[in-house]
């Protein structure tokens, strides 16, 4: 791949993939643009017939990329993917872990189990809120927390059902429960099944997201005396939950695919 040679690996373009156990999304970042960004299921991605397609097409409008990395909770699917990645583009591929750069501190038991989703939020999280305790919530095919402190060091997270698991884990494990389709319900109190389950799971992890917001800022304003903290929203549910939620510093559901081109660009 041939590049010019006044441009710093910073302005060229860089693939990005975020790899998540529903969804699967390519990002082409390009200095400091907007970048450039594509979705599949990921059970598509571990099929590189249909990838290639998908990558063609991302690649028809943009030059080849100088740069790859690959952020994935789902191992067959990232292995299969930077296979294909790296027989298409002749670039080695990065993969988001614990043992790269950091710009934070992770104080976690265990370290290589720790989702590099997470770890990439953390990253941007730290990258964005320098200085200050933040709170980042994925709201995905699970939910996450994942908290730092103003120090930049890592404090801990939660992680719990995400909705559409909800939703099917009550189809499934119920004799008469339908799969119900989660938005905004009109009313708390339904009344129909239907109703009360989309009013259950809607409002329950509005609920629950809120609290563990609250008792978590509580605890480090209370142990690190801390005035404020941040609290950034991402994930393919962010724009559906984070609105009812109190006070939000974000919404960015490229959250992920940013701190995993911050640690590219920190681990090139
Ligand atoms: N295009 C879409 N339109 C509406 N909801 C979506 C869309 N893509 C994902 N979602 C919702 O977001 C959830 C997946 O979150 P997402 O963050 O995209 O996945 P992942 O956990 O794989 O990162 C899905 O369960 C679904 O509820
Ligand atoms: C919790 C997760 C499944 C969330 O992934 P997602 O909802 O994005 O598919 C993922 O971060 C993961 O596989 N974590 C590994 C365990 C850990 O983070 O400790
Ligand atoms: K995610």
């Amino acid at each position: 791949m041939q590049s010019s040679r006044s441009e710093s690996p910073a302005e060229l373009a860089r693939l990005v993939v975020d790899i998540g156990n529903t969804t699967t999304t390519l990002a082409i970042f390009a200095g400091d643009d907007e970048p450039f960004v594509e979705s599949v299921q990921s059970t598509l991605f571990g099929d590189s017939g249909a990838m290639r397609d998908v990558l063609s097409k991302l690649f028809r409008q943009h030059s080849a990329p100088c740069a790859i990395a690959i952020c994935s909770v789902v191992p067959a699917a990232a292995a299969t993917g930077s296979a294909l990645l790296e027989s298409l583009f002749s670039v080695p591929v990065l993969h988001i872990g614990a043992t790269l750069r950091l710009p934070f501190k992770l104080d976690y038991a265990t370290p290589h189990t720790f989702g590099a989703d997470r770890l990439a939020l953390c990253a941007w999280s730290s990258h964005l809120f320098a200085g200050k305790p933040v709170i980042a919530v994925d709201i995905g095919t699970a939910i996450t927390f994942d908290v730092l402190d103003a120090a930049g060091t890592y404090r801990g997270g939660l992680i719990m059902p995400g909705i559409d698991m909800m939703s099917g884990a009550l189809h499934s494990r119920t004799a008469q429960l339908p799969q119900v389709r989660i938005e905004k319900p009109a009313s708390l109190l339904g009344r129909s099944t239907e109703e009360c389950i989309r009013s259950g799971i809607f409002w329950g992890v509005v609920k629950e997201i809120e609290g563990l917001i609250d008792a978590i800022a509580d605890e480090l304003i209370r142990e690190d005396g801390a005035s404020s903290v941040e609290v950034l929203v991402t994930g393919g549910n962010s724009h559906l939950i984070a609105p009812e939620l109190g006070a939000v510093s974000l919404i960015d559901e490229l959250a992920v695919l940013r701190g995993t081109d911050l640690l590219l660009r920190m681990n090139l």
